[in-house]
């Protein structure tokens, strides 16, 4: 097993061509200029329908998942002409008719098929858009003005909703925001995975997506970051006293701008403690007398760069427990004393640590961590479980979903419970998967490239007095043909990849693997589709066969009102 040092963030190195099934759905009705049949020709819907392939030998890290999803070449069967292109700049009437990848509203083009992508813009809507992007095969649009709404419109209840980046459908009714949802994640098996619709199997295989019974004050961790630009919104530049003169915020970054803060007062996501800490927080900061100021991320001056509430639980009490991490770029405790002491009011405050950061960048991971009230962890349970959970250390952020989705994984998993099985946990974070499934099996193994997260891991079955689990930090990216031979054949292999999915060399370790049963968990179900793909129907490129079947796909949602969907899918060794 090679160590770590790439970024996690990195993944599998393969070109993305996926089919886009909204393609064929979505519509657009408007102004736009002579329309061209270019993309009505067959092979122009052959184009648009194109295939997963493996790009080893030009192997090319994708950051832009949007590309990802709707494959960034130009259609290649029948290339329209440039005539073809909305210009940019070019301002039309549109209707949204889907959601897609990270929210953004599809339309499409009168009578051409031409895809343009709206942030903001949410299904039935119709409204003036301008192209502000070309991107291969599609345009992204900036919506300018809504004629009508969307269909099953509320009224979102967050003020900052529709500027912040967050909660892009919040002004959508939860059961229209998880269809979407379930849409997306069965268009995406179906085209991307290739699993077919008329397979009779099918129908039984893809189940209803699992709802989040908590629509608000569901995320234990939040990250606010202290601004010298204060971002205002369009229709609010006018309010500015003095536009030469740049304000401070305290909130969240502007969708595109790592320079401007959106000040928030208050955000429905996180718990009513953690909102009382902000509202302290955003009354005293601003204060001249105390002498602080927000890091300038230009000028790389400034003393406060990020706020981070964590709220957790005690597990005796089962009340809540919240820490505040100030990220700072220098040490003076001196500075933060005044708003400990104001925050120290508020009874649900255990921990106050300052982590500092003196880099130049904008990252919220302490060089150093002094804890300056309490202790310098708090505490939550899950599945029975009690884990410490530490400024730096990740804990999945919808605990009370998290109970739903580990329960999920462990009806699939499918143990005897007779402690006879082995269980392979790749990117295994902090343990948390394996660990609440150890009581049952001989043991359990772990890999994850953060060594932080490893030796949370280790000290998260130490507490819980879980001796039957090796947590191992690696690069699963990285690793060589021996990866195998540290642990015995697994009989479950739980695989929990970040959003770009797992690289070849896993999947091709997998498929050589042949283990009775594969729980992919996945946070994206574009790159989980294509690993499916490739897991099931084998990768034809490098002449490998497929060896497991599918036989649940089961989507969840964790985070309502954003475009984020969990899926936990079961795959079985074909017999
Ligand atoms: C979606 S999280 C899953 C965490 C964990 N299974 C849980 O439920 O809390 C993905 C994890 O994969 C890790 N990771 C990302 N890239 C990796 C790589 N190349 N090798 C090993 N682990 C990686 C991340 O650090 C992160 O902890």
């Amino acid at each position: 097993m090679a160590t770590a040092g790439a970024s996690p963030r990195s993944g599998g190195l393969r070109q993305f061509h996926s089919p886009r099934a909204w393609f064929l759905k979505a519509r657009c009705s408007g102004s736009f200029p002579s329309p061209s049949s270019a993309l009505r020709s067959p092979g122009a819907v052959a184009a648009v329908e194109g295939e997963v392939s493996d790009s080893r030998a030009a192997p090319r890290r994708r950051a832009d998942e949007d590309a990802m999803a709707l494959g960034d070449s130009p259609p290649t069967a029948a290339i329209p002409s440039p005539s073809f292109f909305p210009k940019k700049g070019q301002t039309l009437e549109l209707v949204c008719e889907s959601l897609a990848f990270k929210g953004k509203g599809v339309c499409k083009v009168a009578d051409t098929g031409f895809v343009l992508m709206c942030d903001h813009a949410l299904p039935g809507e119709r409204f003036i858009g301008r192209i502000s992007r070309k991107k291969g095969n599609y345009a992204e649009v900036q919506k300018l003005e809504t004629l009508s709404p969307h269909w099953e419109n509320v009224e979102a209840p967050c003020k900052y909703s529709s500027d912040c980046g967050g909660c892009k459908t919040q002004n959508l009714l939860y059961e229209a925001q998880i269809r979407a949802k379930e849409q997306q994640v069965h268009e995406l098996i179906t085209h991307v995975g290739r699993f077919s619709e008329s397979d009779s199997e099918f129908a039984t295989l893809f189940r209803p997506i699992v709802p989040c019974n908590l629509h608000y004050h569901y995320r234990n961790k939040m990250e606010f970051s202290f601004g010298s630009q204060k971002w205002l919104p369009r229709d609010q530049l006018s309010s500015r006293s003095n536009p030469d003169v740049d304000e401070y915020a305290l909130g969240l970054h502007a969708p595109g701008h790592f320079d401007k803060v959106l000040h928030v007062e208050k955000c429905l996501l996180q718990s009513e403690a953690a909102n009382m800490v902000l509202a302290v927080i955003q009354d005293s900061w601003i204060d001249p007398a105390l002498g602080l100021s927000p890091y300038n991320v230009h000028k790389h001056t400034g003393f406060l760069k990020h706020l981070m509430l964590r709220t957790g639980r005690d597990c005796v009490t089962g009340l809540p427990q919240l820490m505040v991490n100030f990220v700072t770029s220098s040490h003076n405790p001196g500075l933060l004393a005044p708003l400990v002491d104001k925050i120290l009011d508020i009874p649900e405050v255990v921990s106050i640590v300052n982590n500092v950061n003196t880099s130049l960048g904008n990252t919220s991971l302490g060089e150093k961590e002094y804890v300056l009230y309490g202790k310098p962890t708090i505490t939550e349970t899950l599945r029975g479980l009690t884990f410490q959970i530490s400024a730096n250390s990740f804990f999945q952020t919808n605990t009370h979903q998290a109970e739903v989705l580990y329960k999920l994984i462990e009806e699939s998993a499918g143990l005897k419970g007779d402690g006879s099985e082995i269980i392979l946990d790749l990117f295994c974070g902090t343990g948390t998967i394996g660990l609440t499934l150890a009581r049952s099996v001989r043991h359990v193994y772990g890999y994850e490239i953060v060594a932080d997260a490893i030796s949370d891991a280790r000290r998260n079955a130490e507490i819980n007095g879980i001796t039957n689990a090796t947590f191992v930090q690696g690069d699963l990216n990285k690793i060589r043909d021996e990866f195998g031979n540290d642990f015995p054949k697994p009989d479950v292999v739980i695989t929990d990849p970040n959003r770009p999915g797992m690289h070849m060399k896993l999947i091709k370790f997998l498929l050589r693997l042949r283990t009775k049963r594969i729980i992919y968990v996945s946070c994206n179900p574009a790159t989980c589709a294509r690993d499916l793909d490739y897991l099931c129907h084998g990768v034809a490129e490098q002449n490998i066969e497929g060896c497991y079947s599918l036989k649940s796909v089961q989507p969840v949602d964790m985070f309502p009102h954003t475009p984020h969907i969990e899926c936990v899918c079961l795959l079985e060794l074909d017999s």
